[in-house]
């Protein structure tokens, strides 16, 4: 099944969108009154004084400014958790999970998160945290926010419904979609079940990934980004508004749909992209590029070429290096990578690391192709060769990874991720 919905076109761009037609001041952002009794909202998801080419703010006209709302009370955190993690420590050792199963009991987004590693510091807003949703229920009178990070959502199964005050998204695996900080939204059900990655980033936005020689085209192409155009809700009732602030999760009461937007204009609203976009660009010669080639996003530290999360993807492409070793190389990295999969099968990895799993290689962590994949590949006739039924994906981040304690100590984890690697062989011979 899928939702046919209208989307505006462009990375970053100042939209302007109205469900109601003159919703919309012109000219100005503050009216003395709003056309249609609207109240003006400003949303800033950068300092004011970021430079222009930062500068991320909507300006809302809405039913009601979000002040109207209950006051916050603290609820459990259930298995969600927030950088620094400091409830286990993290050993230098290379992980692996399997997928986090689907509910039997009724369970929604919010209930359905589950952290398996996060970085940084999310009150400095530094790095960020990885979750997985694993739901079979959609957000029943109750709305979302979080304080601590925008969120990347990287679907692995089924389809759901990002309704924002922004408007809404559809999105399905082979998408993604990221939310900003502080935007409200509910998640629905398209299909029975769903599951999929979350990156949460606490620090700077998602920019795309430069080209440099590359030129003005390729990789990522801004055209392909995708928002929603204003939709509203005006319904009143006993609602729940839930917040993550600072690492925990707060619920108020709120009479009204916070989803009461009718019009918007900004720069900062909730995306989507198809994945099969991405216009990958790789060696017609030799050897195996680095995968930064593969970045779809990239939310910058400070540090010029050293992420805080690069968001890289391993889609379905031609391989065609001659004399190669094809599959990726062995490695160790002053970045630490987190991989999950959508789709198919992982040219390192054959076995083991499934759709819906996930894996962890540290700062400095060895790993690459298991001992078979290395067999294959040094002896495999190097002809063109279509890599069909994959889509892996990895969070690349300069920042330790530090696994919650029930991805240490849950049932996901494979305790014999390192077996893979166990039966290469020696091949010198001196
Ligand atoms: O599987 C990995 O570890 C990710 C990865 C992929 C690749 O093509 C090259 C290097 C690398 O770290
Ligand atoms: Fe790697």
């Amino acid at each position: 099944m899928t939702v046919e919905l209208q989307y505006m076109n462009g990375f970053g761009n100042e939209f302007e969108t109205e469900a109601l037609v003159g919703a919309l001041p012109i000219g100005q952002f503050s009216p003395q009154k709003v056309n249609y009794g609207l109240y003006a909202e400003q949303f800033n998801v950068t300092a004011f004084t970021a430079p222009r080419s930062d500068n991320r703010r909507n300006w809302f006209y809405r039913i009601r400014p979000s002040v109207v709302q209950g006051d916050y009370e603290a609820i459990d955190n259930g298995l969600i958790r927030t950088a620094p993690i400091t409830e286990a420590i993290t050993p230098p050792n290379m992980f692996r999970w399997d997928p986090v199963d689907l509910p039997s009991e009724k369970t929604d987004f919010v209930d359905g998160l589950v952290t398996m590693a996060a970085n940084g510091s999310a009150s400095s807003q530094t790095g960020v945290g990885v979750h997985i949703y694993a739901i079979n229920s959609s957000m029943k009178d109750r709305y979302f926010y979080n304080a601590d990070g925008e969120m990347l959502f990287v679907p692995e199964l089924g389809e759901i419904l990002l309704n924002t005050e922004c408007g809404k998204l559809a999105i399905k695996p082979g998408e993604i979609a990221v939310i900003p900080r502080g935007i409200k939204f509910s998640v629905e059900l398209i299909t029975a079940e769903a599951r999929g990655y979350i990156c949460e980033n606490y620090g700077h936005p998602y920019v795309l990934a430069e080209r440099g020689p590359v030129g003005a085209n390729g990789f990522a192409n801004d055209r392909d980004f995708q928002y929603p155009v204003a939709s509203y809700e005006d319904i009143e009732g006993d609602f729940e508004l839930i917040a993550k602030f600072n690492g925990n999760m707060f619920r108020c009461d709120i009479g009204h749909s916070p989803l009461d937007v009718v019009a918007w204009t900004g720069n900062s609203a909730p995306y989507k992209y198809d994945l099969a976009r991405f216009n990958v660009i790789n060696t017609v010669s030799f050897d195996h590029p680095d995968p930064s080639i593969f970045t779809v996003l990239t939310s910058p530290s400070g540090t010029p070429g050293v992420a805080n999360l690069d968001f890289a993807i391993f889609p379905p492409r031609w391989m065609v290096a001659e004399n190669t070793f094809r599959p990726p190389y062995y490695h160790r990295n002053m970045m630490s990578e987190f991989m999950g999969l959508i789709e198919g099968v992982y040219d390192a990895k054959e076995k083991g690391f499934v759709p819906g799993g996930s894996s962890l290689h540290n700062c400095m962590s060895p790993h690459g192709p298991e001992a078979d994949v290395f067999e294959k590949a040094s002896n495999a006739e190097l002809t063109p060769q279509r890599y069909e039924n994959t889509l892996a994906f990895m969070f690349e981040s300069r920042y330790i990874f530090a696994p919650t304690k029930y991805a240490l100590e849950g049932k996901e984890r494979q305790a014999n991720y390192t077996d893979c690697w166990r039966t290469i062989k020696k091949n010198f011979k001196g």
